[in-house]
């Protein structure tokens, strides 16, 4: 039997169109953007309700120190880079990371992409100036080009279809490598000893080789590797273009209730978390697991204004809050905002984003972070929640599986004028392969009291 949504809770999913929505693009041809929703609607759901439903409890879980919560992945999916093997390489390097996380954790973790439709960003600027020639910002592959030409730049609607296939197409493969045998642990176990083989990281040897004892007891104990061979791997992107995003809003036929199957996880960015906004608004009224991303200006009402929007009956699971406060910040911020919250008593899930207060200009001019300061966030997010006795939840990364050069340091140390050698990234710099790793180790460290 399948249950349809109320009339008033339809009402609901337009209520959005009536409040002023931020960071959304000019697109010159309204007609032309309601064709394409339009066809959007038809189209089959890219995640089931009932997935989003499991990932709920999965980051109750987490809330609880149960679980750990690891989501990772570029700041901008693009389409020319939706190829197999740089999917792959973020699919293992997330896996490589989780199964050094899950030692040091001593709980499951919980595997999140920035994948499979991150496909849209807020921008501090609407125009881009260079050489005397000023256009439209880039606001990723969703909207327009990046090339610096005013047709590329123009906002073309038909790009949100070519979001929903580029991100069909990744989910399909991120299911196939998940539950089809790439993500056995010993296959994970045998990369990282790869990574260890590398002198540069010989300070993590004693970790790397208490992991290599644990794997060898499960063996000797009779495990069954054969048995977890497949991982949950859940898709996230920040729920941006709010055309898009109700376009891929559907009712639930098992409940009657709202679901955005457009991915598992959605968050809502710093700059659009107004609690009277219009993003707020939309994700208030779906089921998902919903993340908000709380900057160092965040103040304790604006906390409990977004839990008594986003989940009013404090569901477990239902709301994960994303600290993003800046290493210089973090202890002197943090500890208000995780006081207040918590004496409402309402659950959420604190999560640590280390990356985005500590971008910086390096000398040569590139957007740059630095992995020493990076790794300071996530020590002070540790620090702050082991002082209150409340708990550190995970970890959300802007990282790829390919030897980039984008952020400084690191073991292999990137410098300055390394910078210039593979600087790929379209907006935010990422992680390399190498520097998740490490930081993987780090944060192993870090969540075993070290
Ligand atoms: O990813 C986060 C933001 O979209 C990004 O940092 C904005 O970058 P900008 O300040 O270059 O516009
Ligand atoms: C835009 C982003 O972050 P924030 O909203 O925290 O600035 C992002 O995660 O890429
Ligand atoms: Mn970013």
């Amino acid at each position: 039997m399948s249950i349809e949504a109320t009339d008033e809770v339809l009402a609901g999913l337009e209520h959005w169109r009536g409040i002023p929505a931020a960071h959304q693009p000019t697109w010159p041809d309204i007609e032309a953007l309601e064709a394409v929703t339009s066809e959007l609607r038809e189209w089959p759901p890219l995640v089931f309700a009932g997935e989003a439903d499991s990932l709920r409890a999965k980051m109750a879980a987490a809330a609880r120190g149960e679980a750990f919560v690891l989501q990772g992945g570029d700041c901008a999916e693009t389409f020319a880079e939706s190829t197999a093997d740089r999917i792959r390489n973020k699919i293992r390097t997330i896996l490589q990371m989780a199964a050094v996380l899950t030692y040091g954790a001593s709980v499951p973790v919980v595997k999140l992409g920035r994948m499979a439709g991150q496909y849209a960003k807020p921008r501090s600027s609407d125009l881009e100036t260079r050489d005397g020639v000023t256009l439209p910002v880039y606001r990723g592959d969703a909207v327009n080009g990046h090339a610096f030409t005013a047709a590329s730049r123009t906002p073309d609607p038909e790009r949100l279809l070519r979001a929903y296939h580029h991100s069909a197409t990744t989910i399909n493969l991120i299911r196939a490598f998940t539950q089809g045998g790439y993500a056995d642990l010993r296959l994970v176990h045998d990369w990282n000893r790869g990574f260890m083989s590398n002198p540069a990281y010989a300070r993590y040897e004693v970790l790397a080789g208490e992991i290599d004892r644990a794997m060898r007891f499960m063996d000797a104990a009779g495990v069954d590797f054969d048995a977890l061979k497949t991982v949950d791997f859940y898709s996230s992107h920040e729920a941006l273009l709010l055309d898009y995003e109700a376009a891929l809003t559907r009712i639930d036929s098992r409940t009657g209730d709202p679901y955005n199957t457009s991915a598992h996880f959605l968050w809502i960015g710093e700059r659009t978390r107004q609690a009277d906004g219009a993003h707020v608004d939309l994700l208030s009224r779906v089921r998902n697991p919903i993340g908000v991303k709380l900057g160092p200006t965040t103040s304790g009402d604006d906390a409990l204004a977004l839990m008594d929007k986003l989940n009013p009956e404090g569901e477990p699971g239902r709301l994960t809050f994303i600290t993003r406060m800046g290493a210089r910040k973090i202890r002197d911020v943090l500890p208000g905002l995780v006081e207040r919250v918590t004496a409402d008593g309402r659950p959420v899930t604190w999560v640590c984003d280390p990356m985005h207060g500590n971008t910086i200009t390096s000398p040569s001019g590139y957007k740059t972070r630095e992995l020493a300061t990076i790794l300071d966030e996530v020590r002070g997010f540790f620090e702050v929640h082991q002082a209150l006795g409340t708990v550190p939840g995970g970890l959300h990364v802007e990282l790829t599986g390919d030897d980039v050069t984008e952020v400084l340091g690191g073991s292999e140390e990137v410098d300055d004028a390394a910078l210039a050698s593979r600087y790929e990234t379209l907006v935010d710099p990422r992680l390399n392969h190498q520097q998740s790793l490490e930081m993987a180790f780090d944060v192993a460290e870090m969540l075993r009291g070290n």
